[in-house]
């Protein structure tokens, strides 16, 4: 059946949503962007098929909606819907990383018998923009749906099908539980690496090297507080209760530690990482990771050319990668090389193939 999917909001979420479904055959993918420039570009890369000039006019020819524009703006979009003569069984959707409010809205769009089904992609990363889009963004991320309870079954399929042509794994849920949930893995986190961003800017001021060596580690823990500040601050304001009640755990989390360390009973401090160590271990990688690149470290020795060395035996089998990194290089240690792919087949084959042509250890975190 030929459908129109209509995407408002053609960054890193709508461009990658755009992506993934057109490998579909019967879709058309219309787009439109308040910036004009990514609108362009969208059209230039072949993300959408046409651009909409004008949003009321796309949507009224749309059989699916999708707003994948900063929450705060889906909601005052979601206003105008009553407003535009839409087709009789057109599926909104969005893909806002909080759902509570945005459900609320959707309240209102029920009693104009406009149909919205919540949606929520658990992937995606701290760069945005539709630069960064891309068709495998989805792939094995959870999906989450927050249907209304009494919602068709036959609208529910309808967008299911589609969604899953990004091949991810759709999940349905209510709207709290799902800001509950985001708020611990998601939503929190971002706070906790902004602040400690914070404190490092503060202890500069005194010890000035201190941001010299801010490697790996740092690195790794506050590579979120480079998102978006418009998209992050929306967030925060939807979703700040259960944010709130995060933050209170985590002061008493801080509390009992600091306690600890007071104490100084080596035992319990290394019991404390011990089953950090234990459960950060156990999380699932693949499944319900937010962000779904397979990093692989190599234990690389210190030698020029080493890496061009790495990179020719995986070129040379075709294994594609789309990141690269050294996360530390001292004469005396060995460098590690952390090279980051999009899928889990292509890490493994990676690891055979290093294997194979040289005596590097190679680690999956
Ligand atoms: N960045 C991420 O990793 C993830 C983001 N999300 C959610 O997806 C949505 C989009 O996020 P991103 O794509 O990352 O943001 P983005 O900043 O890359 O893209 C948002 C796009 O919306 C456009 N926009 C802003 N106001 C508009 C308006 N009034 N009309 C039309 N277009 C408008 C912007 O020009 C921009 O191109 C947000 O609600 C976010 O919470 C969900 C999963 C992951
Ligand atoms: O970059 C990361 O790890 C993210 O946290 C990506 C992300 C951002 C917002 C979401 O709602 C879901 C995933």
């Amino acid at each position: 059946m030929k459908q129109t999917i209509f995407i408002i909001g053609l960054g890193l979420i709508g461009g990658s949503l755009a992506l993934g479904l057109k490998r579909k055959d019967g879709l058309t993918i219309v787009g439109y962007d308040s910036n004009e420039n990514s609108l362009v570009t969208a059209k230039k890369l072949g993300v959408i098929d046409e651009i909409a000039s004008n949003m009321e006019d796309a949507a009224q020819q749309a059989d699916i909606i999708v707003f994948a524009t900063p929450v705060s703006i889906t909601i005052d979009l979601m206003k105008l819907l009553p407003t535009w003569k839409l087709k009789e069984n057109v599926i909104i959707t969005d893909t806002g990383s909080t759902k509570n409010e945005i459900m609320n809205a959707a309240e209102v769009l029920k009693h104009f018998g406009i149909t919205f089904i919540g949606g929520h992609p658990m992937a995606g990363s701290h760069k945005s923009g539709i630069g960064a889009a891309r068709a495998y963004l989805f792939e094995n991320a959870y999906y989450m749906l927050t249907p209304f309870v009494d919602e068709a079954e036959e609208n529910l399929k309808r967008l299911k099908d589609i969604l899953l042509v990004t091949k991810a794994k759709l999940v349905e849920i209510s709207a709290q539980e799902h800001d509950h949930m985001t708020a611990t893995v998601s939503h929190f986190p971002h706070l906790i690496a902004a602040s400690l961003v914070h404190q490092l800017s503060e202890e500069n001021k005194s010890f000035p090297f201190t941001k010299q060596l801010a490697a790996g580690g740092f690195r790794d823990i506050t590579r979120i507080a480079s998102s978006n500040p418009i998209m992050w601050r929306d967030i925060t304001m939807q979703n700040r209760q259960e944010i709130s009640n995060q933050l209170q755990l985590w002061t008493e989390e801080m509390l009992r530690l600091k306690h600890l360390i007071e104490k100084a009973d080596q035992k319990d401090i290394e019991e404390y990482f011990a089953q950090a160590k234990q459960i950060r271990d156990d999380l699932p990688i693949a499944q319900g990771a937010l962000y779904s690149v397979y990093d692989l470290y190599v234990d690389v020795p210190d030698y020029a050319g080493v890496i061009s060395e790495v990179i020719g035996y995986l070129a040379k089998e075709d294994i594609s990668i789309t990141n690269l990194r050294i996360v530390e290089t001292r004469e005396d240690i060995f460098g590690i090389l952390v090279i980051s792919f999009q899928s889990m087949e292509d890490r493994a084959k990676a690891v055979k193939c290093i294997a194979t042509h040289t005596s590097f250890d190679t680690y999956i975190a």
